[in-house]
């Protein structure tokens, strides 16, 4: 065990050491991606909340098992307005498979992520999704390649990868691989503590261009209406989707922004083809920095 692995929580690092030891795929994947970016803006366009949906059966800070079929599971959150999917194949401490996540990206026509602790590049060629999680807290480390790596091998076999950060100093290294899709984790994996604190300290600093995810700890319409006061384009919502009715909870959580919806079914009665006005995008990335030099655009914060 290395220094910073001695400050993971135990169940983390236990998954982290199956996860060196699982293997690759057979062959190099090409994979023809749904685009995740333009998803987003068709939920945005139709006045909903970005959510993508996680098909999570348990986790190490979840009690008990959802059996369901997750193909079902799937189809709910689609029916309830899921932009995305999130599906878990880590198989010992998550409960999820490969086979998953080929059935579900086989029933459903919106993007896919998958969802587990990648650290080698053949270990990219296991299943084909849309988007890909790299989480960089665990890349650069002995016995994983590093993010630029797998950054880059991700994106030569069509994925769109998701680069997962949780401090400063992780979000500077996302950006400086040029990632377009970045997920703020409300969880330290060190404590396995949720703070949303955490999303709004961290999007200030990260560029408008690039589509920004809160990911964890979403469980209410407040908690949706927070984040995207902070300035998220999406939300990765897991437990609070699989805990009861699956549709209804996603129906609930896209639908949090009734404001916006309204604003946004005025938008199109008044200028048809006009696309938002700017007054509408500006408000939809509050907060955030301009461009991808990372100057946050309320210099308060820096004096
Ligand atoms: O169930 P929650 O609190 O809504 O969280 C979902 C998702 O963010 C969480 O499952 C997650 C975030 N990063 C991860 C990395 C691996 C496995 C799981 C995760």
């Amino acid at each position: 065990m290395n220094a910073s692995e001695d400050k993971l929580a135990p169940a983390v690092r236990s998954i982290l050491a199956t996860a060196r030891e699982r293997s690759g795929g057979a062959e190099r994947l090409d994979v023809d991606a749904r685009s995740f970016p333009a998803a987003v803006e068709a939920t945005e366009a139709a006045g909903r909340v970005p959510v993508v949906a996680e098909v999570k059966p348990t986790s190490p800070t979840t009690e008990g098992e959802r059996t369901d079929d997750p193909v079902d599971l799937a189809r709910e959150m689609v029916a309830g307005g899921a932009t995305a999917l999130s599906v878990l194949t880590e198989p010992e401490h998550f409960g999820g498979s490969a086979e998953n996540l080929r059935r579900i990206r086989g029933a459903v026509d919106v993007p896919v992520l998958r969802k587990d602790f990648v650290v080698r590049e053949a270990q990219l060629d296991a299943v084909e999704s849309d988007l890909i999680l790299l989480i960089a807290r665990f890349l650069d480390e002995q016995g994983t390649d590093s993010l630029a790596t797998l950054y880059e091998a991700a994106r030569e076999r069509g994925f769109q990868p998701l680069v997962e950060v949780h401090t400063r100093e992780e979000l500077d290294r996302a950006l400086e691989v040029g990632a377009e899709i970045i997920g703020v984790n409300n969880r330290d994996l060190g404590k396995l503590e949720v703070d949303l604190d955490t999303f709004e300290r961290l999007a200030p600093h990260v560029p408008e261009d690039v589509t920004l995810l809160a990911e964890s700890g979403v469980t209410s319409v407040a908690d949706v209406r927070r984040m995207r006061a902070a300035g998220a384009d999406a939300l990765l919502i897991g437990t609070a989707i699989m805990d009861g009715d699956v549709e209804a909870n996603t129906e609930r959580l896209t639908t949090a922004d009734a404001e916006r919806a309204s604003r946004a079914a005025e938008t199109s009665d008044a200028e048809t083809d006009a696309g938002p006005t700017s007054s509408e995008s500006t408000d939809a990335k509050r907060g955030r920095a301009e461009s991808t030099d990372t100057t946050p655009r309320n210099t308060d914060t820096n004096q």
